[in-house]
């Protein structure tokens, strides 16, 4: 068998066509501000993309470059102006963040009307309480990967490879919020590969180049690769080793070009649900 492949960079054009619509028929642009801390390099591209993404869709998007040597005191002032500013609607705090700032100290600091990340306790919070208000972009863009491709969710066995803040436990909340029998896996998991075998649905989320193989992958399992790992190459790699696990996964996401792209069309959907929930418009 070879897997089918699914297109989050076509299934996200389509997303962010559907939001640009909607922004459109708005008496205003919701606002969005990235906030990003010193130089980390991958974090470059990835803001690059999204104020791309944002300004084509509609929305007032700007990134508030501060620099590496910015105190924690002195990012809280930053993120409190942001909070008080009634034409922003969205705050992201671009991770990693130095090592003299405290994360969750930024990102308690958020507006969590404005919290477009999902990161902060309360959305957390909710989402774990199973009412997700603003939920992470990634799980979220995972979630419409899913549905887009048909696979069915109630009732299927998900393996989440990976506990994160950001990624793993919003995602088993998402799935099991979908009558999915969600499993968490992670480093410390006895016998992972036999653990990620009993899934219909794996996600993986660990941040290691091409740890899960062929013989991790259920024969016509779907396999969702968060993963995106650059080789010293320079090659960008997901945490699946992609060719083979392409032969025994019913469907498959590539990397590039399947969840990174979603990541960043969830976003303008998040600060377009945050403006329309603050502003009260329909
Ligand atoms: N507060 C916060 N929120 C984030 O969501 C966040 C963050 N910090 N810090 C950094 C990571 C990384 N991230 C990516 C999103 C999309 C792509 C993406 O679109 N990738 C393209 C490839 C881009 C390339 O060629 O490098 C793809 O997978 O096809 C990549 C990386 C969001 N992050």
């Amino acid at each position: 068998m070879t897997a089918r492949i699914l297109d989050g960079k076509a299934i996200a054009a389509g997303l962010r066509a559907r939001l640009a619509e909607r922004v459109a028929t708005l008496p205003f642009s919701p606002g969005l501000r990235v906030v990003r801390v010193g130089e980390d390099p991958a974090s470059g591209v990835y803001v690059r993309n999204k104020d791309k993404a944002a300004t084509a869709a509609g929305f007032d998007s700007a990134t508030i470059h501060l620099p590496a040597d910015t105190s924690e005191a002195q990012l809280l002032a930053t993120i409190a102006q942001l909070n008080a500013d009634p034409a922003v609607d969205g705050i992201l705090v671009q991770l990693p963040l130095p090592p003299q700032i405290r994360t969750e100290a930024a990102i308690a600091a958020v507006d969590p009307a404005k919290d477009v990340d999902g990161f902060h306790p309360l959305n957390a919070g909710l989402l774990a309480a199973g009412q997700p208000r603003l939920v992470p972009c990634t799980p979220r863009g995972v979630m419409h990967i899913l549905a887009e491709a048909g696979v069915p969710l109630r009732g299927a066995r998900a393996v989440v490879l990976g506990r994160s803040q950001i990624v793993g436990r919003p995602m088993a909340q998402l799935l099991l919020g979908a009558d999915c029998t969600v499993t968490i896996a992670h480093s410390r998991t006895r016998d992972l590969p036999a653990e990620c075998r009993r899934a219909d649905i794996l996600v993986a989320a660990v941040g290691r180049p091409e740890m899960v193989r062929r013989d991790w992958i259920a024969p016509g399992a779907t396999v969702i690769d968060v993963g995106i790992n650059r080789r010293p190459d320079g090659k960008l790699v997901g945490d699946v080793a992609y060719a083979e696990a392409a032969e025994v996964a019913g469907a498959i996401t590539p990397v590039p070009g399947g969840v990174g792209p979603m990541t960043i069309a969830c976003l303008l959907e998040n600060t377009l649900d945050a403006a329309i929930a603050r502003r009260g418009a329909a």
